[in-house]
């Protein structure tokens, strides 16, 4: 298992390229089971998390290529397909669950593995159900799979309210109204800009879709969609990651392809704490203004307010700012793996249920760590940066899920960072 080598040395001048979105490019590319005719992304991004997408769609029967190593995927949908979802590869993603309303629009059936919990907390998926079930779906569980299927093998167009503004369920729904036959609306829908981008990539396809990025959508079912090209949007995650790394170090960083509307509860909150971010006509400029930086209050909410998933990376800056930080998570139960590491680096942080209270110290110190889960590791990469000496982050394979040659784009912006292969 490879590590990742960090030493603290000062601040950061350069560059950064953000990547497409993988929580976007996990979503577009199920919608390729909607179409016979081919779906190409550009833009994607090259992670563990797109090739294990890429190994599930192979396994329903989809045929996919890479080109650009990786950058640009095309996949078609127009032989046999299995509408079974395997646990084995299932177990892997939580994203996996995004084939079931695609697969019940076009086919009448599916059957899908539940995806289980994982390190951050439980993954389930009644809002995905209660939401197909108003399109007519009926889905019971069975022996660990959710068997879907659709008398007269059409969805009908439906009204229904989600309970919580569920991310994956409003992105099920929408592929699986838009064969449906008629009007659907989906109230309280999540308004990511992820969102917004399928909605995007549906419409190129074909599909008649209103209202993505409010809390109402109104889709006008079709009877067949199209092939497409289209561009995944940026990685918001991996901007608001990076805008972190000269936060935390001082220096200069702009950050390409960057905007503020990805994140502007974000950016507020970075004012807040003293950081400079600035919209150029090719991204976004950071920059630590004079001195330490503030301490400030985060709570965790759907877009658009402050993303759970920059919550660990937002944590790692807050361990140094002067004063007492509380942050709050609100969207996952164990979102805090990563304070017991970082308090290995030194930081003083108290966890209570969904709080947790960040005392910053002047400077963390180097430390073998351990990677939990994605974005834990990135904030351990990020406290490292800025500690003194040297750190060990054990377990990358979390973070080869989410973040594409994270040494190299470091690197060039002076940071001291190594693999080590492992075995
Ligand atoms: C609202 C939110 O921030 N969603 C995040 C969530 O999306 P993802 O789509 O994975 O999760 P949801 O938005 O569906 O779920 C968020 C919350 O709703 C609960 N839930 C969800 C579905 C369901 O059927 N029943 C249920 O109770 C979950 O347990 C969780 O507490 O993780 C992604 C990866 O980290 C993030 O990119 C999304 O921004
Ligand atoms: C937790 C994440 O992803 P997933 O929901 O795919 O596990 C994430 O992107 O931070």
């Amino acid at each position: 298992m490879d590590s990742i080598l960090v030493k603290g040395n000062g601040p950061l001048q350069g560059v950064i390229p953000i990547a497409g979105a993988k929580n976007a490019c996990l979503t577009l590319m199920p919608a390729t089971l909607l179409s016979e005719e081919p779906l190409t992304l550009t833009n994607a991004p090259r992670l563990s998390d797109i090739r294990t997408m890429t190994q599930l769609l192979e396994s329903l029967g989809v045929e996919v290529s890479a080109l650009q190593a990786g950058k640009v995927i095309t996949m078609s949908s127009h032989g046999q397909i299995s509408p079974v979802a395997d646990y084995e590869i299932v177990r892997k993603m939580r994203a996996s669950n995004l084939v079931l309303g695609p697969l019940l629009a076009r086919f009448g059936h599916a059957v899908v593995s539940l995806p289980g919990g994982c390190a951050i907390g439980a993954r389930p998926m009644d809002i995905h159900i209660d939401a197909l079930a108003a399109l007519g779906a009926e889905i019971e569980l069975r022996d660990g799979y959710l068997h879907a299927k659709v008398a007269g093998g059409r969805l009908q167009g439906g009204v229904h309210e989600m309970r919580f503004a569920s991310v994956g369920a409003t992105e099920n729904f929408l592929m699986a109204a838009v064969l449906a036959k008629g009007t659907s609306v989906l109230k309280n829908a999540a308004r990511e800009p992820e969102i917004v981008d399928l909605a995007d990539c549906l419409r190129k396809m074909g599909a008649q879709i209103s209202g993505d990025g409010s809390p109402t959508i109104e889709i006008q079912g079709v009877d067949r969609l199209h092939g497409a090209t289209h561009p995944v949007v940026t990685d918001r995650i991996e901007l608001g990651t990076y805008m972190l790394a000269p936060a935390i170090c001082g220096g200069e960083v702009e950050c390409l392809g960057g905007k503020i509307s990805l994140l502007a509860a974000f950016c507020e909150k970075l004012d807040e704490a003293g950081i400079s971010v600035t919209e150029t006509e090719r991204g976004l400029k950071v920059a630590r203004k004079n001195g330490r930086v503030k301490a400030v209050n985060v709570v965790t909410e759907p877009f658009p307010g402050f993303p759970t998933d920059l919550q660990a990376q937002m944590m790692a800056l807050l361990c140094t700012a002067e004063g007492t930080s509380v942050l709050e998570e609100k969207i996952f139960e164990n979102r805090f793996m990563h304070a017991p590491e970082l308090m290995r680096m030194g930081a003083k942080i108290e966890v209570q249920g969904g709080h947790a209270t960040v005392h910053g110290v002047e400077r963390l110190k180097g430390a073998p760590v351990m990677a939990t889960d994605l974005r834990a590791s990135v904030s351990l990469i990020l406290a490292g940066l800025a500690a003194e000496g040297e750190t060990v982050v054990s377990r990358v394979y979390h973070l080869d899920r989410g973040y594409e040659r994270v040494e190299e784009k470091l690197l060039a912006c002076g940071a001291h960072i190594e693999r080590i292969q492992g075995n």
